[in-house]
């Protein structure tokens, strides 16, 4: 008779890990209920949150047989950026909260694995020193506040510290509703400050607002009145390129395309509008409205290899990950936001093969039943 020596089961490590949702209970255990919800809420109802998901879930596939796929090459390039596969990290606040090297650690496994990491302008760290941990491999999140000249001033710094594009968030003139940390009243705990979003003095105000809510500081900083017109302005104040981050529909998309800019589908994650389109369902209208004059990049809902091959063959340049990768950086840090990529990577590398893909020009619409 055989008998199959089952391991003893270990402490749950990283290690042992084989997927990304077994990153996030890796992740989700190590964070405090203030961070958990913080990282994990969407808004309202979370419906759109849940549809980032089930949008990508709903896609079939359709594999070509016979093809030599024992080379599969996974590169693309973002704003001629190589990248090692068709994945970068999105802009999310305070990393702080699930690693003591925060947005350092994030930064550095982006680099280590080719990837991009595009960091929030709510950062933990200083933009000059993520710079350096990401090797150059970064872009930077702006949200436009009230006062232009701070607002120029944070955009030189990025620059001048090596960014490669910088990505305007459009979709959060409010911040939308995360109930949990409305109930149970988030707070940025002491030892965290937000050294690129403000004046000191404003700063000085987070200081004072510390136990109460930071919508309200978010709210106090952002510009409301932020139109197309205002474009201009960030043009003559960078030459960077720009990218739209907030996108759902054709009409803005072609709007933004002749304004100059690139297009990033995303509803942020279900954070602001609840009900509002899943991300994998609006990238279709929004490529056809640019006709290839930019490059579109898609983030909600990205954890499967799949994912990626769908959101790529409908015309995403790349895709990028939010909770993903803060599930990897809480679950261990630099090594956890490592895993969380090459996991990923492999997943993409396989999903190609089986679909006889041999690189990622050959990924196209022919690839989805319509
Ligand atoms: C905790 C958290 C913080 C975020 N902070 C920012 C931010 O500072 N700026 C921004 O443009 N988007 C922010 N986002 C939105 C992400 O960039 C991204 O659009 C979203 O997380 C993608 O969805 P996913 O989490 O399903 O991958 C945040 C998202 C999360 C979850
Ligand atoms: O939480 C967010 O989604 C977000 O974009 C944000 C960024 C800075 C402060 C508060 C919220």
């Amino acid at each position: 008779m055989t008998t199959i020596n089952l391991p003893e089961a270990g402490e749950p490590g990283l290690e042992g890990t084989v997927n990304l949702a077994d990153i996030e209970t890796l992740g989700r255990l190590r964070l405090d209920r203030n961070a958990l919800e913080y990282y994990a809420s969407g808004a309202n109802d979370e419906v759109t949150l849940r549809e980032n998901r089930e949008g990508f879930r709903r896609l079939r596939l359709r594999p070509r047989m016979l093809v030599d796929v024992s080379h599969v090459n996974t590169h693309t390039e973002v704003l001629g950026l190589p990248l090692g596969f068709p994945v970068g990290i999105a802009p999310s606040a305070f990393h702080g909260l699930a690693d003591p090297e925060a947005e350092l650690a994030t930064a550095r496994a982006a680099a280590a694995a080719g990837s991009v990491m595009t960091l929030s302008t709510f950062s933990n760290t200083p933009i000059e020193d993520v710079a350096v941990a990401a090797a150059g491999r970064f872009w930077f999140q702006l949200y436009l506040y009230t006062d232009r000249e701070v607002s120029a001033d944070v955009v030189r710094r990025a620059e001048a510290a090596g960014a490669r594009a910088l990505v305007l968030t459009v979709d959060a003139p409010f911040l939308g509703r995360r109930e949990p940390n409305e109930r149970h009243r988030f707070t940025l705990p002491p030892h965290l400050s937000v050294p690129n979003a403000g004046t000191r003095e404003q700063l000085a105000q987070l200081e004072s607002e510390r136990g109460s809510q930071l919508v309200n500081y978010f709210q106090t900083l952002v510009d409301k009145t932020l139109s197309w017109s205002d474009l201009a302005w960030l043009r003559s104040v960078t030459t960077l390129p720009i990218v739209l981050k907030g996108i759902l529909t054709a009409e803005d998309a072609l709007l933004a395309a002749q304004h100059g800019c690139h297009v990033w589908v995303s509803n942020h994650g279900g954070r602001q509008l609840d009900t509002a389109v899943s991300s994998v369902e609006a990238l279709s209208e929004v490529v056809d409205a640019v006709a290839g004059r930019t490059e579109v990049y898609l983030d909600g809902g990205v954890t499967r290899g799949t994912d990626v091959v769908k959101a790529v063959a409908l015309g995403a340049r790349c895709v990028f990950l939010g909770r993903a990768a803060l599930w990897g950086l809480a679950a261990g840090g630099e090594a956890g936001v490592r895993r969380t990529l090459d996991l990923l990577h492999g997943e993409v590398r396989l999903a190609m093969a089986l679909c006889g893909k041999q690189n990622v020009g050959q990924l196209g619409r022919d690839l989805l039943r319509s």
